[in-house]
């Protein structure tokens, strides 16, 4: 039976609702609506940038939304072949509609295609994520003028080949091999091991065309590194693997169904000199090198693909907590006084204190996304004018921060699910494909772990320039200024304030890369080789990375409300979230405030109290909170976190839809169940 979703598209929205007006919405929720201390769609506003930003936003998803071109069954009545052909067919209707709605600005694109695939893979991801950002990047203006329409238009699809069997973190280790002949000024490609198979990449199983892969360059019998080449995968008469390359699927995965993730194998591949990526380094016809301005200029798509997951894991903390928000103010449980009503399960403290740390986390993370995306143009602004000085600050902060949202984030995600009990682990949740699509965000575009301990090696550095009286960059400025003794709250209503919140995350920021530096140095003091001692002092220096991003995140948050003009009603909200992630952050990392004796046991019993006391203020306005997201329940792709709240009905209509339950009786009834309750020699 095929389920399109939920037509309520047809029933009019309002000006400052984004929803359809239901026809009958859980009381439980509306009581919430009513009782909001502020008007949630200002926030939303705020967030978007501004009302007409909003309208922009609401106008573009909905062009997706009402398209009967792009509704489908539920997905997960799907099984992958299916899941992968219907990402396709999607990917190529998205691609058409772009054109026909005249979308031409990136921000509106993505607008679109993010409502349109909803909450599955985009079939042309690698595509547009990597394919084309690594030629905008890497081309020079030639290869540009070439390469880019062509993929723009889609005549070809395109993927980015860096990761292999072997090696996944330790790029300069990849094998794949992209040998120079002068003789017929080709390079030539190939995989000389098992392990040097390209494996991972996204689309490229059974889609694309082209990649840019990512191949150790030899010319003239010397070896200088990876570069970037634009290779030919398939014919693009028939879609068949062109001689000497092997392509396929690398099989199912935890989640991601809808995505052919491959594997391919080059066997003496030939490909035309200037398909190595030209922008930056250059190989002569005779086979000359010239070398870039800056060694790592070949890791920027994975730079720029950083800093657009901090904005994607701020997305999905959002729907998560949205969901888990909505549901907990509609689900009852538990009698308390016998014949009252059960409680709404947002009532319970513990409930609360599952959900509103990544409420807060939520918001703090959308605001850091604003700033680190700006900070990426700066920065891409300047090396266009071949200025690389900030490439390094980028490198360690985009890293930190992908790192260190996405933790949250994957475990914000898992948390929100758990909160929602049974009903959580249903595919009709949502959670399932939620958590699966940004649990890999932890792995992908450089391993969490790995990407903090780049982090931590700038900072590092950062810790010796500092020492040495010379500037530091913006961004760790602290590193160069004084520790400021003990915290000086003397009362809970200092320990609201957000300059000493901010204050409180910097010292302990500061303690730690200063602890990470000094156990460095005497780890090779003791004549261990940097290796070895970096590994001796890897505990040291996570924790230092962490913490850096920890205060880059409060001090950005503080610094939004400070410098953003809202209303006073937001003001107050946004302050008290922002007093909430910040307090809650000491009290789960309390040892490191109690370590050094920055604060005391008193301090830590009153910030202890205030995150008590402002989960009621959290409480009244949560589900404002989660509305001011504003996610279209075709955005949400959730039964248990619908804008109505009437959830048991959403669930009842969605299970009806199960392929179980095409038939009353099962087929194996007849082959297995029905032999076996009726042999002969069976008794009850
Ligand atoms: C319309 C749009 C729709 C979009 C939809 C999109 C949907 C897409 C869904 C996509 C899903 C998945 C896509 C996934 C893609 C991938 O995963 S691609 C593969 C990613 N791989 C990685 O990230 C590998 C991680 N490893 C590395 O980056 C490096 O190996 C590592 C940094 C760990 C080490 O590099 P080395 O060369 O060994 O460097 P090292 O010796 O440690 O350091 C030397 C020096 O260089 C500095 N450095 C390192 N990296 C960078 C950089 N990127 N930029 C600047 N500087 C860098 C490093 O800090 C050192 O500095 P120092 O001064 O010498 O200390
Ligand atoms: C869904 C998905 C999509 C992907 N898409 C693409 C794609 O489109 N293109 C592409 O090229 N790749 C892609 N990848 C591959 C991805 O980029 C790599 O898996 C990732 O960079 C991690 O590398 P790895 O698998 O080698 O992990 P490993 O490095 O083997 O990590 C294993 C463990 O070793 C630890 N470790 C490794 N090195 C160090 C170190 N130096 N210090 C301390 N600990 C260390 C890690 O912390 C981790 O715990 C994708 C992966 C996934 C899961």
């Amino acid at each position: 039976m095929i389920v399109l979703f939920n037509c309520t598209c047809a029933v009019p929205t309002t000006m400052d609702s984004f929803h359809p007006v239901p026809v009958k919405v859980n009381p439980d929720l509306q009581k919430e609506r009513d009782a909001a201390l502020f008007n949630p769609v200002e926030l939303t506003y705020l967030k978007d940038g501004g009302k007409d930003k909003t309208e922009r936003r609401r106008r573009c998803e909905l062009l997706a939304i009402n398209d009967p071109d792009l509704q489908h069954k539920d997905i997960s009545f799907m099984a992958r072949n299916e899941r992968y052909s219907n990402a396709v067919r999607k990917a190529v209707i998205i691609a058409r509609k772009i054109k026909e709605h005249r979308l031409t600005n990136m921000e509106e694109k993505q607008l679109y295609i993010s409502a349109a695939t909803q909450y599955d893979t985009y079939g042309f991801g690698l595509h547009y994520g990597m394919f084309l950002p690594a030629l905008s990047a890497q081309c020079d203006e030639e290869q540009r003028n070439y390469w880019l329409p062509l993929a723009e238009n889609l005549k070809i699809l395109g993927t980015y080949a860096q990761t292999e069997l072997g090696h996944g973190t330790f790029i300069r280790g990849l094998e794949t091999t992209a040998i120079y002949d002068p003789k017929t000024e080709e390079f030539v490609l190939h995989t000389p091991t098992l392990s040097a198979l390209k494996w991972w990449p996204g689309n490229m199983g059974k889609t694309a065309t082209h990649a840019v892969v990512l191949a150790q360059l030899y010319t003239n019998g010397k070896s200088y590194g990876l570069h970037p080449f634009i290779v030919q995968l398939r014919s693009l008469e028939n879609h068949q693997p062109l001689p000497g390359i092997t392509l396929g699927d690398i099989g199912p995965k935890l989640g991601f169904h809808s995505f052919d993730n491959g594997f391919l194998g080059f066997d003496h591949v030939r490909i035309p000199r200037r398909n190595m990526l030209m922008k930056y380094s250059q190989v002569s016809p005779d086979g000359f090198y010239i070398k870039p301005i800056h060694a790592k200029l070949t890791y920027s798509t994975m730079v720029e693909a950083r800093v657009t997951l901090v904005s994607d894991i701020a997305y999905s903390l959002s729907q998560a907590v949205t969901i888990a928000v909505r549901y907990s103010a509609v689900r009852r449980q538990t009698e308390q006084i016998k014949g009252v009503k059960e409680p709404q399960i947002l009532d319970y403290r513990t409930q609360q204190l599952k959900l509103f740390p990544y409420l807060a986390a939520a918001y703090a993370f959308t605001f850091t996304s604003f700033v680190i995306t700006g900070r990426y143009i700066e920065v891409q602004n300047e090396m266009n004018d071949g200025n690389m000085e900030s490439l390094s600050e980028l490198h360690a902060l985009s890293a930190g921060l992908k790192a260190f949202t996405s933790y949250v984030g994957n475990e914000g995600i898992e948390v929100c699910r758990l909160s929602c009990g049974g009903h959580g682990y249903s595919q009709a949740s949502g959670f399932p494909e939620l958590y699966t699509l940004t649990a890999p965000i932890s792995t992908f575009e450089g391993e969490n772990t790995v990407m903090l301990l780049q982090t931590a090696r700038y900072l590092m550095k950062c810790a010796t320039t500092a020492k040495r009286g010379l500037e530091l960059p913006r961004f760790v400025l602290y590193l160069s200024q004084r520790q400021k003794g003990q915290c000086p709250a003397r009362n809970e209503s200092d320990l609201l304030d957000h300059g000493l919140l901010s204050d409180a995350f910097e010292h302990r920021a500061r303690r730690l890369v200063i602890e990470a530096a000094q156990k460095m140095q005497s780890n090779i003091g003791k004549g261990n080789p940097q290796h070895v001692a970096w590994n001796n002092c890897h505990m040291y220096l996570l924790k230092a990375a962490s913490a850096h991003c920890h205060f880059y995140v409060v001090q950005t948050f503080v610094k939004y409300i400070n410098d953003t003009e809202m209303s006073d009603a937001v003001r107050d909200i946004l302050t008290s979230l922002c007093q909430f992630y910040a307090l809650h952050g000491i009290w789960q990392n309390a040892g490191d405030f109690l370590q050094d004796g920055y604060m005391n046991g008193n301090q830590l019993d009153m910030v202890q109290s205030l995150v008590g006391k402002l989960l009621d203020k959290i409480r009244i306005n949560a589900v404002a909170l989660v509305d001011a997201f504003d996610f279209r329940d075709e955005i949400l792709c959730s039964k248990l976190g619908k804008y109505d709240g009437n959830v048991y009905e959403a669930m009842y209509e969605w299970a009806k839809n199960s392929p179980l339950n095409k038939t009353e009786v099962h087929d194996s009834y007849n082959k297995y169940l029905r032999p076996l309750m009726q042999s002969s020699k069976a008794k009850l």
